[in-house]
């Protein structure tokens, strides 16, 4: 299904536009419902549109989880969000860029609702323990202008009842009442930053350090075929967990990570 114009009652667009447009974000739209944002800002990059758009829905029907999973909510418990990116720096390093959105939804989670969000390597957004936030980035474009899509899902009001998995939780469930206009500005704001400063070469590593609870502890990463137990020292340019295993470091770029217990 495609997007369906009209005014979302969950998501004020004028309110947005005046607390997050001026900078990277040139153009905003929010949308009652679509099939996926990831995919309409897909199709819009292939029609010409310019990076800097932001699109954002109060429900998604065919919403794109990772690992071909769908992503999906009841209309107005879930902020479905997507940003069109030309990232600058060279691709080999675009492994960052989720990271930079959980960096972004653990900051504007923090500041809009004061609860205590962590990160989970590579991008998981924790609250108590609980999952937040999915984050799905995607290529697009040709190798002439490459761009990437950032698409982020936040559950906001989300029941108990309502949780696509038992290990999911809301803003709702763990006791804030944030609406969903200003949480997404926080997160809005908070990743025209990082990306920003990604993008021109700084280095994120230390903030991304700060927030991410993996490193420093010892974690069994789950692969397709075996696990790698051992402590988890760091992330590198690429992005990936640098862990440190019995028979030596390995870096990894994708996996299902464990947390066991602090190093
Ligand atoms: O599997 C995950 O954890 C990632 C889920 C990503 C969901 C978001 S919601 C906005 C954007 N549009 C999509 O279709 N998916 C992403």
């Amino acid at each position: 299904m495609d997007r369906v114009a009209g005014v979302s009652a969950f998501l004020d667009a004028d309110a947005l536009r005046l607390a997050v447009l001026g900078g990277l974000w040139t153009h905003l739209d929010t949308v009652p419902t679509t099939g996926s944002t990831n995919a309409d800002l897909t199709r819009a990059s292939a029609e010409g549109a310019a990076p800097g758009l932001v699109l954002a829905s109060g429900h998604q029907s065919t919403g794109r989880g990772r690992l071909a999973r769908r992503w999906e909510a009841p209309q107005d418990t879930s902020i479905a969000c997507s940003v069109l990116v030309a990232p600058r720096r060279p691709m080999p390093e675009w492994g960052w860029l989720p990271l930079l959105v959980g960096m972004a939804v653990t900051d504007g989670v923090r500041a809009a609702t004061g609860l205590d969000a962590r990160l989970k390597w590579p991008n998981d957004v924790l609250v108590a323990g609980r999952k937040l936030c999915g984050i799905l980035c995607e290529s697009v474009g040709g190798v002439d202008d490459p761009r990437a899509v950032l698409g982020f899902g936040i559950n906001v009001g989300l029941r108990a009842d309502q949780l696509p998995v038992p290990t999911a939780t809301s803003t709702r469930l763990e006791g804030s009442d944030v609406g969903a206009t200003p949480l997404l500005a926080a997160v809005l704001r908070s990743l025209e930053s990082w990306f920003t400063a990604w993008d021109r070469g700084d280095s994120v590593v230390a903030e991304y350090r700060r927030r991410c609870d993996t490193i420093g502890r010892e974690v069994v990463v789950h692969l397709a075929d075996s696990d790698v137990t051992g402590e988890a020292v760091g992330v590198d340019a690429g992005g990936g967990l640098v862990v440190r295993t019995a028979s030596g470091p390995r870096t990894f770029v994708a996996g299902d990570v464990e947390h066991l217990r602090p190093a």
